[in-house]
């Protein structure tokens, strides 16, 4: 396997110079390269370099379909076969097998990058599509956020000795931090842009939780997580308090963002440039390193602070190969194919422009690298790298934290320092905040040649180092170097520009010791300046290509796996919660069918039967009505009326009294009747209630009933239209009379004449005529004789008897008058009708009342049962979403967690401590 750099115990490489006074380089152990094949061999170099310019990174050779199996990445092919010691080389050769061996490591490094690269980028498309259906199917099924319990643990306080700064990290939009104590594997919940390495102390650091959210929250989402901060209602109880619908909307808004922040990390992982920012004091000479790994004179370097504005370097051939300067116009995005976006000018003028930065704060300086692909950082065959040159960090405040701004885009800080200054109390500052993002700094101890006591000198930058970031003291081999800028040989600017240290690649550093070129030692001296600049270089190269897989990919991994985290929580508690709701609804639905057919039934049945009662209560009524008034009528001359006989002088009024007694007891029995009716309505209005309460129950609504306002009408209003007028002869009962003479046939023929004469005269004056006519029979004077008393006697008895039976016969007489006369009129019918008839009306209204509430219940239940259908078909649906997305989140999720960014990187160099 690739070389550990702590353990590195490879021979240095042009290892000649043993006898160095750089006592660091003397214990540098530098690591073993990658080889493959024979691993001396350029033609597997030339076969791998070719592979990688066909390797798109997504697909093709290296980067199959990883969804469908494992990762295509064949582990064999970076395994390391270091070149047996045993195997000496001449010189010319060792470099040219150095060379071709740091070009294959670089390729091999490259196409496992793809490779990662391209299952990342395939996850991010995956998870996209999750998220985005999630989103559409929150819209018409709105998820469930999960309720959880408050955990009263009390939260780690924060024991950070180090100076308050702004802690830099980016993190995706309303994303949160929370402590790292999650479940199964996931690191972090937080969602960092830049970079995901931090170092161990920042990782123990937690953040305050936010109000509101709770550990449990916390645990379970990360990118998801609803950041509830209103009033000072508990998360738990705000997500209970919440509409369903609005924890939705809330949830919408998260996919949104999250899709989003997706969209942008892809970008970055896409992006084969990468930015390594060089920094440090004032005057450090970031400048001078910058322009020795360039081995041009292109930065302005100067005793005083000159660099004020930002300067990225790039190579040319990003330009089409123009070399310029494009001087970004401020709070404007740089565009190198928006001229409005930047001025040009010659490299000339950077001078000029670094120092004035009223109009500018970054320029762009494209460069030609001409140096070999295996020594450019620039042109390194593999990735476009760019260097920026920043200002001073002291300069001022408004700088610093621009620096801190430009972060999240930063793979690799480089950090100038001088060696004569040690770190600056700015300088500090810096480094612990920058370690707590990107885990290891590579730091240049620059000005070397200035400093007598070297190894004193480097023991006390190390110990501060140490103190400042333990990751990179622990690498300190590889990571802190201790050279001289100005003693590398520089070319020198176009014609008109300020020369450089040297003439030409060869020449020696103008700066350094020696510098004349005629000295030995001197010259030995430069050597080893330019031996250690050189494996600074290396090293850096190692650093930026391995950090930049990580600082590239690791974002988007750990992303990843929280998103997917979070989608699996949340699709696994919508899959419960569906599943219980299809549960739920299966027995409502199984309740509901019985309870409608029921409803149904007793619809249809209790209709027929209030029919039926109505009808029977009414033919009862009506049927006991008739009888009740026509006994009555009857029988009005047999009852006592209580009206006294006041004499023959008064008995006109005697009659009248007679028949108004007749009629009100007439009318008496229309009201007992009423009465009857009355009961009996409020027996059926009962009986209907009853019916009511058994089949609507509490859903019976009852009407007030008022049996005291039924009949209110006056009773007797039909009784007083009858009018009866009173004759003579309602005062004679013949009919009486009569029977009384049949009675009293014994008595004579001169009664039975008399009473035939008396019928007579009740005719007319006939009688006379008759008794004329008997007399004749009779004879003429004997019978005159007898007969004219007889009849006088008899028509005095006759008459009072007639007189003394008034009492007796009037009453008949009259009652048979009334009954004629309502008969003529049908007032028992009318009666009976009138009352029958209005205790149908008032029996309906309950009856319809009960009808309609019957008929709500048939609806109501059949519409229940249309929306439990509907919800249990809707329920069933995200049962089979959810269960299937937690599969397919599972699936992605095996697939991102195989992206093994921990372990060491195969081709460039070994991995750092993770
Ligand atoms: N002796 C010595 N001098 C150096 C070395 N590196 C840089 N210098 C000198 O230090 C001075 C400042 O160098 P710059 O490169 O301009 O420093 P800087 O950090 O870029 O300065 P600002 O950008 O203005 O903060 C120049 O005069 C350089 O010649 C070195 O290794 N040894």
């Amino acid at each position: 396997m690739s070389q550990d750099y702590a353990k590195g115990k490879g021979k240095a490489s042009g290892g000649e110079d043993s006898s160095s006074n750089n006592p660091r380089r003397q214990a540098s152990n530098r690591p073993q390269y990658v080889t493959v094949g024979s691993g001396s061999t350029s033609e597997s170099a030339a076969r791998l370099q070719a592979l990688l310019d066909n390797d798109s990174g997504y697909g093709g050779s290296v980067a199959g379909d990883s969804f469908n199996g494992a990762p295509t990445w064949n582990p064999t092919l970076t395994e390391d076969r270091p070149t047996p010691s045993h195997s000496p080389m001449p010189r010319g050769m060792n470099d040219m097998v150095e060379s071709d061996r740091r070009v294959q490591a670089n390729a091999i490094h490259q196409l496992w990058y793809n490779s990662h690269r391209a299952t990342l980028s395939r996850s991010i498309a995956k998870v996209m599509e999750s998220l985005k259906s999630l989103q559409e199917f929150n819209a018409t099924w709105p998820a469930t956020y999960p309720s959880v319990q408050r955990a009263e643990t009390a939260q780690p306080q924060r024991q950070d000795p180090r100076p308050g700064l702004v802690h830099t990290q980016s993190t995706a939009p309303g994303a949160t931090s929370f402590p790292e104590n999650r479940p199964g594997q996931l690191r972090r919940s937080q969602t960092y842009g830049a970079e995901p390495e931090s170092s161990k102390s920042a990782e123990q650091r937690t953040t305050p939780e936010p109000r509101l959210v709770t550990p449990q929250i916390a645990q379970e989402f990360s990118i998801l997580k609803l950041d509830l901060k209103l009033g000072a209602l508990h998360q738990t109880e705000l997500v209970h308090s919440l509409e369903k619908n609005s924890i939705a909307s809330l949830l919408d808004g998260k996919i949104s963002s999250s899709i989003k922040h997706l969209l942008s990390l892809r970008e970055r992982i896409e992006d084969t440039s990468s930015k390594v920012l060089i920094t440090g004091d004032l005057n450090a000479g970031k400048s001078t390193f910058c322009n020795a790994l360039l081995r041009r004179k292109i930065l302005p370097e100067d005793q005083q602070p000159c660099t004020s504005i930002f300067c990225e370097v790039l190579d040319a051939k990003e330009n089409g190969g123009i070399e310029e300067v494009h001087a970004v116009h401020k709070d404007v995005h740089y565009d190198r194919h928006d001229e409005s976006t930047y001025d040009v000018y010659t490299l000339l003028d950077l001078e000029k422009l670094v120092t004035s930065n009223e109009v500018y704060t970054q320029c762009k300086v494209y460069v030609k690298d001409v140096r070999a692909i295996d020594q450019s950082l620039l042109n390194n065959g593999v990735v476009d790298i760019s260097i920026i040159d920043a200002p001073g960090l002291n300069l001022d405040t408004t700088k610093t934290t621009a620096v801190f701004a430009r972060q999240e885009e930063i793979d690799v800080v480089v950090f100038v320092v001088s060696a004569a200054n040690h770190f600056t109390m700015t300088a500090k500052e810096f480094i612990w905040a920058a370690a707590a993002e990107k885990a290891y700094i590579f730091i240049v101890v620059n000005g070397y040649d200035n400093i007598r006591d070297k190894e004193r000198c480097q023991k006390m930058i190390l110990e501060q180092v140490q103190g400042l970031s333990p990751r990179t003291f622990k690498e300190s081999t590889e990571l802190v170097h201790f050279v001289s800028s100005n003693a590398i040989p520089t070319a020198p600017m176009p014609p008109g520009g300020p020369g450089g240290n040297g003439s030409g690649s060869s020449s020696g550093g103008g700066g350094g010791d020696g510098d004349d070129g005629s000295d030995p030692k001197g010259k030995g001296k430069d050597k080893e300046k330019i031996q250690d600049f050189e494996n600074l270089e290396q090293s850096l190269r190692r650093f930026v290509l391995e950090k930049r897989a990580r600082s590239k990919l690791a974002p988007a991994r750990t992303y990843l796996l929280n998103v997917l985290n979070d989608v699996q929580t949340l699709a696994t508690v919508n899959q419960e919660v569906a599943q219980s709701e299809l549960d739920r609804v299966t027995k409502e639905l199984n309740d509901l069918e019985p309870l409608l057919e029921a409803s149904q039934k007793a619809k249809a049945e209790v209709s027929d039967d209030i029919d039926k009662t109505i009808e029977a209560t009414c033919k009862d009524i009506y049927d006991h009505t008739r009888s009740t008034l026509l006994q009555s009528i009857s029988q009005a001359a047999d009852e006592d009326l209580g009206v006294p006989y006041p004499g023959l002088l008064n008995v006109f009024q005697y009659a009248d009294e007679i028949k108004e007694a007749m009629l009100s007891q007439i009318s008496a029995s229309v009201t007992s009747c009423e009465e009857h009716a009355r009961t009996k309505t409020i027996e059926g209005v009962s009986a209907i209630k009853q019916l009511g309460l058994l089949h609507l129950g509490d859903e019976y609504t009852d009407l007030s009933f008022r049996s005291d306002v039924m009949f209110r009408r006056k009773r007797d209003v039909l009784a007083r239209q009858v009018e009866i007028e009173t004759e003579i002869w309602d005062f004679f009962d013949w009919s009486t009379l009569i029977q009384r003479q049949e009675k009293m046939a014994g008595t004579g023929m001169a009664l039975t004449v008399a009473t035939a004469v008396g019928g007579q005269m009740v005719g007319g004056w006939g009688w006379v005529d008759g008794a004329l006519g008997a007399a004749k029979v009779v004879g003429n004077n004997n019978l005159r004789k007898l007969i004219l008393p007889g009849v006088v006697v008899t028509a005095i008895a006759a008459t009072y008897y007639i007189l003394s039976q008034i009492p007796t016969s009037l009453p008949h007489r009259l009652s048979t008058k009334i009954s004629t006369q309502l008969q003529a009129i049908d007032y028992v019918h009318a009666n009976s009708d009138r009352i029958s008839s209005s205790v149908r009306r008032v029996l309906r209204f309950p009856a319809d009342n009960l009808r309609v509430g019957l008929q709500r219940s048939v609806e109501q239940l059949g519409t229940k049962r249309e929306e439990t259908k509907k919800i249990r078909t809707e329920s069933d649906v995200a049962r089979k979403y959810f269960s299937n997305l937690v599969n397919e989140t599972g699936r992605i999720r095996n697939t991102v967690e195989a992206v093994d960014l921990e372990g060491p990187a195969p081709g460039v160099a070994g991995g750092y401590d993770p």
